[in-house]
């Protein structure tokens, strides 16, 4: 409902008989009672004041405060004082802050003023959490703070002063969105919260000041002695009886307080933290952020002192489009640069291998070149110092090319670019230079820092010039990493051996991991039992870069998993929260999917979401079917993976797809036995493929029968309301068909000055006194609107259908 007009007069601070003389010059008829709408709000606006509502806040605080009503002079002075600004979250708006007393208000409280240099006080502490958060910020943005973004922080080699100085104790992986959180409230990027309601009412606000004015701080009587905190901390959200309990106040004091504020709070409801500074500063209470407390999922995360960090060997990725040479480079080097005393073991395949050269060791990445590694190797660019680029150069810059640019690019990895198959008929490596300036990337020949070496993986020429440019670079980066602490790294590939159990394939890089520690890697746990590198040789530890297969975990975890050393306890412990907390999001992201056949449900076009669990063989196709998957396009269906994972499919996984309605895609794996009587039983379509392709085909043509109709608009008709008749059950408007026809069928929108005022449906369509089906161009009918009675004269009524359109 409109404001009325005597609450309007309140509003501006005038007298009833002014506002409805004002209204009166522009030709309004009104009356104390009178609705105010928009057109009359403008008026009264323009005549009273253009700061009228800055006015109406100022007055609405003050008003509150000293149960006085504020002269209107003393109102404009108030409203050009700098805003007072919440300073343990800086976001409060100026209206909010325009709710504290003000200097030049002669009306100022005891109190008020006590608020003000606590205020003050906490402007000073607030600004410094920022810079705090903003230093963790940067800290956690350097290249070697990448893996622990976000990381549970302790220190490492610092001396506890140090430590303590620099970080302000401990953070957790992911605790630095928080941190982000709170210091967001610093800027104008603020998320909704109840505190625009405290704003926004502030009509409401209004009245309920001009009722029940009385001094802000009166509530406490001045005889009762009784000590209140001057500063409280506050989580996120908090209950308002805890709120109470912590203001040292009565519960009814802070309801009725949000109240005031035009919020209906209960005793048991949650207030936001911003809406609690609000309140609290009314009863001259800062409040300051509380930490969130520890996240059960997360390790606490390292911080190595400058004086820890030791050179490190680079890790190499190789990038490029399909064919271009990337395992043939990768063999090449492999090949030439084993020594003879290193060359032992039998080569394995663990994910990545290290090479020596002039003495240095080089670490390179060793996924396969397919397309649908991609993702993979977007993955491998975040544990990767260089990229190589291979670019053949009977071929030139191809799509793959670009797509690993601009992962490169992304990860902020350097790029060295690697022309291959130079031995080639016809290979001109000066027009893939050329196509790559395209991209950015500037040969150091043309004047640009971008490192082109011509090399051949066959011939094996310009390989030493390779391998030199890397180590030139990986010096430049001056890549360095703590060996002497607990290790941490990231899980390469990971699989389930039918022998040795879980294994997986780590790149350490930071610390140095011993066979015997106690590990906790995503959700898994256990103690490294065994350490091979990939030459099949059993090693005692791994220092940073070094990469290794591991056994002794007791479950398969993921590759882009982090790997930490720590205690069995939290091992087990954070590992068991980490399912926990995995399994609960599976089961929330598939709540809305029923228990009813899948494709029944995709014909029906009832399903928005497609769950899918993923087995294969290993954890780096399995890897690549998610990203694949989850990259199939769709604006009506989402894909959701429910579980993916190396193995066999198992009679777990059917019933998992059964609970979440999911399809299950095997790659390269076959169900069990058990498995297949639990899919028959339980009516789970399994699907099983040998290529990435098929399954994603498969998948996208599912989708395609998932898309739900689609509808487009089709106007038929329109007319012109020449005569409205009113007669006591309904308003007909007597209309002209102008163009078309109307149906008694068809959507309709009334069109009045080129606004839609309603959409809805034709209740009758009559000819004289005749129910009809429809009226053609150039004739005239009765037409009453479904639920609508305002229709006028001139209107125009525009009659439509929804058509279906073919899904492409
Ligand atoms: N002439 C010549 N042929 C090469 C050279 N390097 C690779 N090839 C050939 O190019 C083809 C593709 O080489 P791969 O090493 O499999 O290429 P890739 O980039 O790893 O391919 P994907 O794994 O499919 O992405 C093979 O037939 C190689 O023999 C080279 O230096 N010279």
């Amino acid at each position: 409902m409109s404001k009325r007009v005597y609450e309007a007069a309140k509003d501006y601070n005038v007298p009833v008989k002014k506002v409805l003389d004002v209204l009166k010059q522009h030709n309004i008829k009104a009356t104390n009672f009178s609705g105010v709408d928009a057109h009359m709000e403008a008026i009264l606006t323009k005549n009273f004041s253009p700061t009228g509502q800055a006015k109406k806040k100022a007055g609405k605080i003050e008003t509150e405060g000293t149960g006085h009503h504020v002269k209107a002079s003393q109102h404009k002075q108030e409203t050009v004082q700098p805003i007072k600004k919440k300073p343990h979250t800086g976001t409060m708006s100026a209206k909010a802050a325009s709710g504290d007393g003000k200097p030049g208000s002669p009306q100022r409280s005891g109190e008020q003023k006590h608020r003000e240099q606590h205020n003050g006080a906490n402007r000073q502490q607030g600004k410094q959490q920022a810079e705090t958060a903003q230093r963790k910020q940067a800290e956690t943005a350097s290249p070697q703070g990448k893996q622990g973004e976000g990381k549970r922080t302790k220190f490492f080699g610092h001396s506890r002063g140090e430590g303590a100085q620099k970080n302000d104790g401990r953070k957790k992986r992911g605790q630095g969105g928080n941190q982000n959180g709170k210091n967001n409230r610093n800027g104008n990027a603020r998320p909704h919260t109840l505190l625009s309601n405290v704003l926004g009412k502030g009509k409401h606000k209004n009245r309920h000041a001009s009722k029940n004015a009385h001094p802000v701080e009166g509530n406490a009587p001045a005889t009762k002695k009784k000590t209140y905190p001057t500063e409280v901390s506050v989580p996120e959200t908090i209950i308002v009886k805890e709120f109470a309990e912590r203001l040292g106040r009565e519960v009814g004091e802070v309801i009725k307080k949000l109240l005031l504020g035009g919020i209906m709070a209960t005793i048991n409801q949650e207030i936001d933290f911003d809406t609690a500074a609000l309140i609290a500063d009314e009863f001259g209470v800062t409040v300051t952020p509380e930490e969130a407390p520890a996240d059960p999922t997360e390790i606490e995360e390292i911080v190595d002192a400058p004086e820890t960090l030791k050179v490190r060997p680079p890790v190499v990725t190789i990038m490029g489009h399909v064919d271009h040479g990337k395992t043939s480079l990768l063999d090449a080097i492999r090949q030439t640069n084993v020594t003879s005393h290193e060359a032992g073991g039998i080569t394995q395949h663990i994910g990545a291998y290290q090479v020596s050269y002039n003495g240095k060791k080089i670490v390179f990445m060793d996924t396969p070149g397919h397309e649908a590694f991609t993702a993979m190797r977007a993955r491998g660019a975040q544990v990767t110092d260089i990229a190589v680029l291979v670019v053949a150069a009977d071929d030139g810059v191809m799509p793959q090319t670009v797509e690993s640019i601009n992962h490169a690019k992304s990860a902020g990895v350097p790029i060295i670019v690697a022309i291959n198959k130079i031995d080639k008929e016809g290979a001109n490596p000066e027009y893939v230079m050329q196509q790559l300036t395209e991209y950015g990337l500037v040969g150091e020949a043309w004047g640009g820092d971008t490192i082109m070496v011509p090399v051949s993986a066959h011939k094996k020429i310009g390989l030493d010039e390779l391998l030199e440019n890397i180590l030139v670079l990986a010096e430049v980066s001056e890549l360095k990493a703590n060996p002497d602490r607990p290790a941490q790294g990231v899980v390469i590939e990971a699989k389930l051996d039918k022998g040795r159990g879980p294994v997986a394939s780590v790149l350490v890089q930071k610390g140095t991991l011993h066979v015997g520690d106690t590990i906790i890697v995503g959700p898994c746990f256990g103690k490294v039992r065994a350490m091979t590198n990939e030459r099949g040789e059993r090693m005692k530890k791994a220092a940073p870069s070094i990469p290794v297969e591991i056994l002794g975990l007791n479950d398969v975890p993921e590759a882009g998993d982090i790997l930490d050393v720590t205690d069995e306890k939290t091992a087990r412990s954070v590992a068991e929260k980490r399912l926990e907390k995995k399994r609960s999001s599976a089961l929330r992201a598939n709540a809305k999917v029923t228990l009813d056949d899948l494709f029944s449900q995709i014909q029906q076009g009832e399903l928005k979401e497609l769950p899918i669990i993923i087995k294969g063989d290993v954890q780096g196709s399995v890897e690549a079917l998610r990203q694949s998957l989850l990259g199939i396009k769709s604006e009506e269906v989402r894909i959701a993976i429910v579980h993916a994972g190396v193995g066999a499919i198992s009679e777990s996984d059917i019933m998992l797809a059964s609970a979440s309605n999911a399809l299950v895609i095997g790659f390269n794996v076959r169900p069990d036995a058990a498995a297949r009587k639990a899919a028959e039983h339980e009516n789970v379509d399994m699907r099983m493929y040998r290529v990435i392709y098929d399954a994603i085909n498969d998948v996208e043509a599912a989708i395609k029968g998932m898309l739900e109709k689609k509808y487009e608009e089709k106007v038929i008709g329109r007319a012109e309301v020449r005569k409205v008749i009113s007669t006591p059950k309904v308003i007909v408007g007597g209309s002209y068909v102008k163009e078309g026809k109307l149906t008694k069928t068809a959507k309709v929108r009334l069109i009045r000055n080129g606004i839609v005022v309603y959409e809805g449906e034709i209740d009758s369509l009559r000819r004289f006194k005749d129910d009809v089906k429809e009226v053609a161009e150039g004739y005239e009918c009765g037409v009453t609107l479904d639920k609508y009675r305002d229709i006028k004269e001139g209107d125009e009524i525009e009659a439509y259908e929804m058509v279906e359109i073919a899904p492409e």
